[in-house]
């Protein structure tokens, strides 16, 4: 496989790591890209995109100021959003432009975040999922073309998590056929929408829905806020950033108000439910919720983005602990290498092991999701609740385990890590971000748990339950679970510990109510157990998914890249059943003499797979225009390229900063 030829010399280190590797490695490329036609379109977009204007900045974006951040990152999002519309989208195809190959270029240009970003990653969705076919004519080419910049303003200063709290309201005027959107209270100014406070031209706002007189709930519309050609806002509307916040630096995150702005009857995205020209509010005939459905496809998405993340922060922590060497372990002997280390393996090997289980999850539930779609085009929203609580808990779950995960990338590179140019600072800022917004964790896994109880109260009356619960039909009024010492075993444990929560759960919320609780504060006590039973649920699916797919995937592989392929999922078997030895014990057989022997195997399998962790994070194939990282690069040069970045900071253009004359001098003189 052709890897972006380095420039200088690889690290001895490093190299003698490559030699170790005992598997393919262009071969598990094919399959985290999904199939070797894969791998060679992405390459194809990732040349277009790194040949045209990824070129690293002069300076550091992280040593600019606020504006200046802002406005290079504008700069470059116009190369980008240029590159996509006319070359990138001819490769994947318009029905594809969120594909995660675009995200992924998108990288090689932001080492933070793009100002566009909320235009491709909300904007474009809400009008695909949420507009009449008349209203995708309209809106749809000149979105994709970027005649029109858009943002996706839900959240207001008051509410973001109760979205039916929401208080701007869309007033209807059947006499001049329009909307008066309008916000009434301080809380009510909308707030965080990325990209609103400068960039964009349009949003997509959600608001109270009033006609004839009544309040129909939380709807969508498009609305215009800036004029095309001066940029600004337009009269009745009051537009601007939120300042500096712990990631997000170079965006425009922004705050909206509406004094009786006026819209046309057009603008109100009525995909699912209508207000006809007389005021008549016509509901949708489906699901109340539908119009919810943008969150939805994005934490179905989120799954595949924490993934690339975890791949990015292990690519650089295992490159650097590869070259990194620290400590003598015997006297007069070279200090070992820090990937040595078995606790250094503990950090990071896991994260290649997630990297890969998010990975074929994500794809999983991207199916689960089209199904899901196609059944929703025939009339048949069944299978939204189950939809509904799966994306939830794998949002929740996924984004929570990247943050941590990507926060022992930076501690397994010591003080280097903690350095802005490492990049993981970068990656954490981001994940961690994402951990609240598009739903927050608690919230999520809630929302998930209501889901699970009915499914329990399903299975108690011995009704048949779907795909992702239907180990509840197996299992929930097993006692212990007899201890199984096989990878199935294990995933079986996870099954029994998610259906033995849920149960508590459900009893804990009937002795309440038989005590006298109305179910409401029944329901709040046992939240804390709900969010357990429901995080324990979505391991199991994640255990058996991670599993089930990679066996299926590498059935055709070659017998080195099944065996490591297999040592993998076999680590991340073993990690969380170690993690969760406390569980275990609770629900299962399991005994002191098992914990010690599983502990014992998940310590070898960390020496086994340690000659080929370089090689694995190279199957990830992250170029290096996209780690942006002094510690992770391809060729190694990891102390020549801290200090050429130290060498980039404004500090030391001049040998004497003005400061020292104006104030330390007069100090140090007793003169101030
Ligand atoms: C140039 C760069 C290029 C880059 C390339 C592009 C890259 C893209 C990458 C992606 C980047 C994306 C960045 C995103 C940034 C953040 C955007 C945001 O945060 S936006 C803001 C995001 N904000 C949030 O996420 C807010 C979070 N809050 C919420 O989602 C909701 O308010 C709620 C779910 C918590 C409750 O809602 P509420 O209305 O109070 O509902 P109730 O509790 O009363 O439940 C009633 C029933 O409804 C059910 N149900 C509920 N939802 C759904 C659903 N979706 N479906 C189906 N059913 C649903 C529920 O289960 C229940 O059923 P049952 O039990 O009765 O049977
Ligand atoms: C970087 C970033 C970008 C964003 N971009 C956008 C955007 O483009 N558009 C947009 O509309 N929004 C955006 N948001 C907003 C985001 O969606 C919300 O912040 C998020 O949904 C959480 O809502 P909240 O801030 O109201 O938190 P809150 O709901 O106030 O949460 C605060 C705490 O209360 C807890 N809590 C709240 N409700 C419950 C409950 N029912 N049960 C138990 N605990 C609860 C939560 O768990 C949390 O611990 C963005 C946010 C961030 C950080």
């Amino acid at each position: 496989m052709k890897i972006n030829k380095p420039k200088h010399d690889v690290n001895p280190d490093l190299a003698k790591e490559r030699l170790k590797c005992n598997f393919n490695i262009e071969e598990v490329t094919n399959i985290i890209d999904g199939g070797k036609d894969k791998t060679v379109q992405r390459k194809k977009i990732e040349d277009i995109a790194l040949n045209n204007g990824a070129s690293l900045d002069e300076v550091p974006e992280e040593c600019l100021s606020i504006k200046e951040r802002y406005e290079n990152a504008v700069r470059k999002s116009c190369v980008y959003g240029n590159l996509v519309r006319n070359e990138m989208l001819e490769i994947t195809g318009i029905e594809n432009f969120e594909s995660p190959v675009l995200r992924r270029t998108a990288d090689a240009f932001f080492k933070d975040i793009s100002p566009f970003m909320l235009h491709l990653g909300m904007f474009v969705p809400t009008l695909i999922g949420q507009c009449t076919p008349e209203q995708t004519a309209e809106w749809l080419p000149k979105a994709l073309d970027m005649q029109i910049i858009g943002a996706y303003a839900q959240t207001e200063l008051g509410h973001g998590t109760f979205i039916r709290g929401l208080e701007t309201t869309a007033t209807y005027n059947p006499e001049k056929e329009e909307f008066v959107l309008h916000s009434p209270t301080i809380t009510s100014y909308k707030w965080w929408a990325g990209g609103l406070g400068k960039t964009a031209n349009h949003c997509v706002v959600m608001a109270q829905l009033y006609t004839q007189g009544k309040c129909h709930g939380t709807h969508l519309f498009i609305v215009k806020i800036r004029d095309l050609d001066t940029h600004m806002p337009l009269p009745g509307i009051t537009v601007g950033e939120i300042g500096p916040r712990m990631g997000f630096s170079s965006a425009d995150n922004g705050f909206l108000r509406f004094d009786h702005f006026r819209i046309p009857r057009e603008n109100m995205l009525m995909k699912h439910a209508k207000v006809e020209k007389d005021g008549v509010y016509v509901k949708s005939a489906k699901h109340g919720k539908l119009t919810y459905g943008t969150m939805v496809f994005i934490r179905v998405t989120l799954v595949s983005e924490m993934s690339f993340n975890i791949s990015k922060a292990a690519t650089i922590a295992i490159r650097y602990s590869a070259v990194r060497r620290q400590t003598e372990l015997r006297p007069n002997e070279p200090e070992p290498q820090i990937l040595d280390y078995p606790t250094q393996q503990h950090k990071l090997f896991i994260c290649i092991a997630t990297a890969h289980a998010f990975q074929l999850t994500s794809c999983w539930l991207w199916n689960t999701f089209q199904a899901v779609l196609a059944d929703m085009k025939k009339g048949n929203v069944d299978t939204l609740p189950e939809l509904h609580a799966l994306s939830s808990c794998l949002k929740a779950v996924s984004t929570s385990d990247a943050l941590s995960h990507i926060e022992q990338c930076r501690f397994a590179c010591g003080g280097h890590g903690y350095m802005l140019s490492s990049n993981l600072p970068f990656i954490y800022s981001f994940v961690a971000a994402t951990r609240t917004y598009e739903g927050d964790y608690t919230v999520l896994l809630l929302q998930t748990a209501r889901f699970l109880v009915k499914a329990s109260e399903q299975a108690e009356a011995g009704k048949k339950l779907t795909q992702t619960v239907s180990y509840l039909n197996r299992t929930a009024n097993a006692d212990r679970l007899n201890w199984d010492n096989t990878h199935e075993g294990i995933i079986k444990s996870f099954q029994v510990i998610a259906a033995g929560k849920i149960g508590q759960c459900v009893k804990s919320i009937r002795d309440r109510t038989a005590s006298g609780m109305d179910y409401e504060d029944a329901w709040l006590m046992t939240t804390v157990q709900l969010v357990g039973a429901a995080e324990a649920h979505c391991r199991a699916v994640l255990l058996n998914t991670y599993w089930s797919e990679m066996r299926k995937i590498t059935e055709a592989s070659s017998a080195d890249v099944k065996k490591v392929m297999h040592q993998l999922a076999v680590l991340y078997l073993m990690y969380w059943a170690l993690e969760k030895t406390g569980d275990l014990l609770k629900y299962s057989s399991v005994s002191k003499k098992d914990l010690d022997e599983l502990q014992r195997r998940y310590e070898e399998l960390l020496a086994e797979l340690r000659p080929n962790a370089v090689g694995l994070v190279d199957a990830f194939d992250l170029r290096d225009e996209i780690l942006h990282s002094s510690l992770g690069s391809y060729d190694g040069r990891v102390y020549e390229r801290l200090i050429e970045e130290a060498h980039k900071s404004p500090l030391n253009d001049e040998p004497v900063n003005q400061s020292f004359h104006k104030y330390t001098k007069p100090l140090m003189l007793g003169k101030l």
